[in-house]
């Protein structure tokens, strides 16, 4: 069948094979427990894996140790348990910030104190996961709070700050990150919020100098924080020096007021993620002393001048977004976590529910219906190639983190070389993975009826709490403008740039050495059999990106031959061009870094991992189909027929591996939380309950007589 026979061919890729990574203690297929009798037994016979072998493919082994240990103290402790109707905000509020304190306090916590930086990296992602998974909240909550907080201090400030460092992990403060402003959020360059040297005394003076510059949208702000990691311009004398971060005090701890001098509130309910408390604040010339800017990239010198180890202030802001990577990587995870659920909610209830007869004698199960099929399962393929990416790439992450600390004269080139193109990759996958999942909740949402619908189905919740992913950390649209930025550059850079380095995190754009012969191939496939296959998927992707990089290339140039300035002429070929093509490179990164992780999987998994691989790629290149026929590489119908027919054959080919597909990513019942999806199959038994644990069965209401008939007497 295609290329499924032949995955020992995959193409390994030399950069994710990153050695020296650490591990946590390893669990074996012992530790995975057995799933409960039920309607869904009989779909599990059909898989041709073996889901146990399947789920430590899927998860790194050592995590899932660590994820399953949280998850088992979450479901012992009552106030993580799930409450079956609507909180108001306050409430959600107030539960989910006690279940910070909890998880603080707890001896996962203190697993991560005194470890190396990309041991501690690892393990916080485990725990974002498990935590996540439960609660959208609370792992929002907890990285805007202490991690996402800790890794700015550490990669921006120097030693002097380290005692926050010290402090937030040992639960004496919670802080925030606060750079939207109400006018300006993704066009950080025009932040109002200032921050002016006071020599006298010392100290830094921060105001806002009108409603429209008050910080917003800003997580943990609202009611709780006590420190802000505050992005404001700095300014010596008349001279405004750009964006620089300064730890900024907001409450007492032990009161919980603000400190005079601000204005600090809740910005009120938002459509979800109620559990955070986003807030606004305004500065009325507050001080703080000189020693609370993060001074790593710009400094004051004791006689009270601004020094800087770069020229330019864009250069400054690069420096401290950058840290806000970690942040985005941590949205993909959590898109990936979401997306899972929600197709491990689809595809179960599918398994379970029967709708209509081809014999009048047999209802026809969902899940063997094309349409059905068509509808889930490139999610499906989506959530194991995304989590197979994320998964190497964090490892990645890592390691370019590692190498930077420890740059020196001979490596600085490589060094800036890898941290572009992490940044570049980091910008286009948050895009990439937050809408995958965005669209796939809908469809599952959809693809469950009404009973999707329910609060007790989940898939609301995951829907409401995903949905601003695509927006914080940086809008999507902006975020892929970066990548395409970067694109550009390093066709012009290719031969400088150290593809061969075993750590170069895009070493799979290597093709863009032929790139003239790239943009020569044509589609000439004849059969089905052609289509899937990986070489084909790698062929398309080349000439993909070729021709769309030629092409932006090429409207860039002409657009300011006819006079454009250049910030007109780059916002003129984002549409169809340079977004495209950021799009098109995060999808063929998610699909090389999935190939790479097949040639590791046991080879009883490889088959059907195969499956997915071709059937994400697919789905990938099927919203790509205008391109391919407006720069020629296909004409005719075959492209288009062929490929829509390869996508419903593979679809057809996974059916019998479905549910343990999803059984192999789905998390215990208690973190799944969800009626339609739980592993024993009730569906219609777990309804039942949701329908009738609310009392008041039989029962008037109690606002009864406000709707009564008046008597007649
Ligand atoms: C739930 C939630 C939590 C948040 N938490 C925090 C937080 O903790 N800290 C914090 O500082 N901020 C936070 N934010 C704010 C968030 O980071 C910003 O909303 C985001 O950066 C986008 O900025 P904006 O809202 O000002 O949108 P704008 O920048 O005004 O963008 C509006 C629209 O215009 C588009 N657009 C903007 N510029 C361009 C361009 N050049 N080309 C094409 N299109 C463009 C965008 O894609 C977007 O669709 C949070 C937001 C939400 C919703």
């Amino acid at each position: 069948m295609g290329g499924f026979d032949e995955v020992e061919s995959y193409p390994v890729l030399p950069s994710k094979n990153v050695e020296g990574v650490c591990k946590f203690e390893a669990c074996d297929v012992g530790m995975v427990m057995d799933l409960p009798e039920g309607p869904l037994g009989e779909e599990r016979k059909k898989a041709t894996f073996d889901w146990k072998l399947m789920r430590l493919n899927v998860e790194e082994p050592s995590y899932l140790r660590v994820k399953l240990a949280i998850w088992s103290f979450l479901e012992s402790d009552p106030l993580f348990h799930s409450q079956p109707t609507v909180l108001s905000s306050e409430e959600e509020k107030r539960i989910t910030a006690k279940q910070l304190m909890r998880i603080r306090e707890s001896k996962f916590f203190n697993d991560v104190n005194g470890v190396s930086y990309d041991k501690k990296l690892l393990y916080l992602m485990a725990l974002n996961e498990a935590v996540n998974t439960l609660s959208p909240s609370l792992s929002v909550k907890f990285a805007l709070g202490v991690s996402l907080f800790s890794i700015c201090v550490q990669n921006l400030g120097t030693e002097r700050h380290s005692s926050f460092i010290k402090d937030v992990w040992q639960n004496k403060i919670l802080a925030c990150v606060a750079v939207t402003e109400v006018a300006h959020g993704s066009d950080t360059k025009s932040l109002q919020t200032t921050a002016t040297y006071d020599h006298n005394t010392k100290e830094f003076i921060i105001n806002t100098p009108c409603f429209k510059a008050a910080k917003c949208w800003v997580g943990n702000l609202g009611k709780q924080c006590t420190h802000a990691l505050l992005f404001a311009q700095l300014v010596v004398g008349k001279q405004c020096h750009g964006l620089h971060v300064f730890i900024v005090p907001i409450r007492d701890p032990y009161t919980m007021h603000p400190y005079p001098g601000i204005i600090v509130g809740d910005m009120g309910d938002k459509a979800g993620l109620n559990g955070i408390d986003n807030g606004f604040i305004m500065f009325r010339k507050y001080r703080i002393p000189k020693d609370y800017l993060l001074n790593r990239t710009g400094d004051i010198t004791p006689s009270g001048e601004y020094e800087s180890l770069f020229q330019n202030p864009q250069q400054i802001l690069g420096a401290a977004l950058e840290t806000l990577s970690a942040g985005r990587i941590g949205i993909m995870q959590e898109s990936v976590c979401s997306l899972s659920v929600a197709t491990v909610i689809a595809i179960r209830y599918s398994g379970v529910r029967t709708q209509f007869s081809n014999d009048n004698k047999t209802e026809t199960s969902l899940l063997d219906y094309q349409l059905q099929q068509w509808r889930l399962f490139p999610f499906l393929a989506a959530a194991y190639a995304q989590r197979a990416f994320v998964r190497k790439f964090v490892l990645i992450y890592a390691d370019t983190v590692r190498f930077s600390m420890n740059a020196n004269e001979d490596t600085i080139k490589t060094v800036s070389q890898m941290v572009s193109a992490v940044h570049a990759i980091v910008c286009c996958c948050k895009a990439l993975l937050t809408w995958t999942c965005r669209d796939a909740v809908q469809e599952c949402r959809e693809a469950c009826g009404g009973h999707g619908y329910h609060k007790a189905a989940r898939l609301g919740d995951i829907r409401a709490n995903h949905d601003p992913c695509v927006t914080y950390e940086g809008a999507n649209h902006v975020l892929l403008q970066q990548t395409s930025r970067w694109l550009l550059r390093a066709v012009d850079e290719v031969p400088d740039l150290d593809f061969d380095s075993a750590r170069f995190p895009a070493s799979e754009l290597e093709f863009l050495r032929n790139f003239e012969s790239n943009l020569s191939l044509k589609f000439s496939a004849n059969s089905v059999n052609e289509v899937l296959r990986v070489d084909f998927l790698i062929e398309a992707y080349q000439w993909l990106l070729c021709w769309l990089i030629k092409e932006t290339k090429q409207r860039l140039a002409s657009s300011l031959d006819d006079g454009e300035n250049a910030f007109m002429a780059k916002n003129n070929v984002q549409v169809f061009y340079a977004q495209t093509l950021s799009l098109a490179f995060a999808e063929n990164t998610v699909l090389n870094y999935f190939a790479a992780s097949i040639q590791e999987a046991d080879l009883s998994l490889r088959p059907v991992l195969a499956k997915l691989h071709i059937l994400y790629g697919l789905t990938c290149i099927q919203k790509h189909l205008r391109v391919f026929y407006e720069g020629g590489y296909a004409s005719g119908p075959s492209l288009s027929k062929l490929t829509s027919e390869a996508i419903l054959e593979v679809c057809q080919l996974l059916r019998p591996d479905a549910v343990a597909l999803a059984d192999a990513f789905a998390p215990p019942d208690f973190i799944l939380n969800s009626v339609l999806g739980f592993a024993d199959g009730e569906v219609y038994k777990h309804l039942e309950e949701a329908y009738t644990q609310h009392g008041g069965i039989a029962e008037r209401p109690v606002w009864w007589s406000e709707i009564a008939m008046k008597s007649k007497l």
